[in-house]
């Protein structure tokens, strides 16, 4: 006899943005093709209502996901759909992180209503709330005004719409998601604009206590392995330096054959000191990969960095 643990739709919790609910739907269809019944659980987070504030001032731990790792918590939903750039490298004790999908392209873009905008001609005003992208155009692009840039991808691209801004920038994979690509001024390089550790990718988190047959179903559903392995080296290496979204580190791995590259680094946040470090190693070392970047990163400067930029946010 079936229990009622297996065949119980899959709950998905997800925030309410358009992008959040296309990557939930995106989880729903590979369900669903894999034979699953599923429900949404739609939820609000802290960071979908403080609008007013920058990710780094609110204290970017969790913002996006405390509320959705709750719900697993109390039995309200199965597994959590997150933007993996926005899970805490640190998850809590009692989830785990089940699953990460095909990653889309990773670069970041410059969305603008003039399709010939460039970026670094003339007078700009650039529209962020990353602090890794507002540092690292203040190396390249000394000339370049920032100026916050909060919520969701529409909202975002609204003030760009009123005028607060001459471009934006964003993650390629919200835009093509969102089929915004025909606001796409300009594809950053990945060498200068790296990345943040995760972007690009949908992590499913869910609870320990979820039936061991549920994950395998869950997992082989989800999972993509070639993307979880640049995951774990990604997000080891984020942990090992104590970043977090309000410290402007990238972290981008790839993998061919059986062979990871690690490339990763921290940047200061006037954009002066950028310190950037690669290594390669078998895909099984994903994880000490990350860990062992990080302190060569720290090591090079890297330390002094967060130091600095710790003593600034204090
Ligand atoms: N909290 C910001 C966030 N988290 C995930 C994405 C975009 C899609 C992704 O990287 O998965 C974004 C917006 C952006 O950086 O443009």
């Amino acid at each position: 006899m079936e229990t009622a643990s297996t065949t119980s739709p899959i709950r998905i919790a997800t925030r309410g943005s358009r992008l959040a609910l296309w990557q939930a739907h995106h989880v729903a269809d590979a369900l669903r093709a894999n034979g699953m019944e599923v429900e949404m659980v739609i939820i609000t987070t802290k960071g979908d209502l403080v609008l007013d504030k920058s990710l780094d001032k609110i204290g970017a731990k969790g913002v996006f996901t405390e509320e959705l790792e709750e719900s697993l918590r109390n039995g309200t939903s199965d597994i959590a759909v997150h933007s993996a750039k926005d899970v805490q490298s640190t998850i809590p004790e009692d989830l785990e992180l089940l699953a990460f999908m095909e990653r889309e392209k990773v670069h970041d873009v410059v969305i603008s209503f003039d399709p010939l905008f460039k970026l670094g001609e003339g007078q700009q005003v650039i529209g962020t709330s990353s602090t890794r992208r507002r540092s690292i155009l203040k190396r390249f692009y000394p000339n370049v005004i920032t100026a916050e840039c909060r919520g969701n991808l529409q909202t975002r691209i609204q003030k760009l719409k009123d005028g607060q801004y001459d471009a934006i920038l964003l993650a390629y994979a919200g835009v093509a998601r969102m089929q915004y690509d025909h606001m796409i001024a300009q594809h950053l390089p990945l060498d200068t604009f790296i990345p943040a550790a995760g972007q690009g990718s949908i992590a499913i988190e869910c609870a320990k206590t979820l039936p061991l047959e549920r994950k395998l179903a869950l997992k082989l559903a989800l999972d993509h392995k070639p993307t979880h392995l640049c995951l774990l080296a990604e997000r080891a290496y984020l942990r090992t330096m104590e970043g977090g979204c309000s410290i402007p580190t990238f972290a981008l791995a790839t993998l061919a054959g059986e062979e990871l590259t690690l490339k990763a680094g921290i940047i200061s946040l006037d954009g002066k000191h950028l310190i950037l470090e690669e290594t390669t190693a078998a895909s099984g070392q994903a994880e000490a990969m990350g860990e062992q970047l990080a302190h060569a990163v720290l090591s090079q400067g890297g330390d002094r960095i967060l130091q600095s930029i710790k003593a600034e946010k204090s």
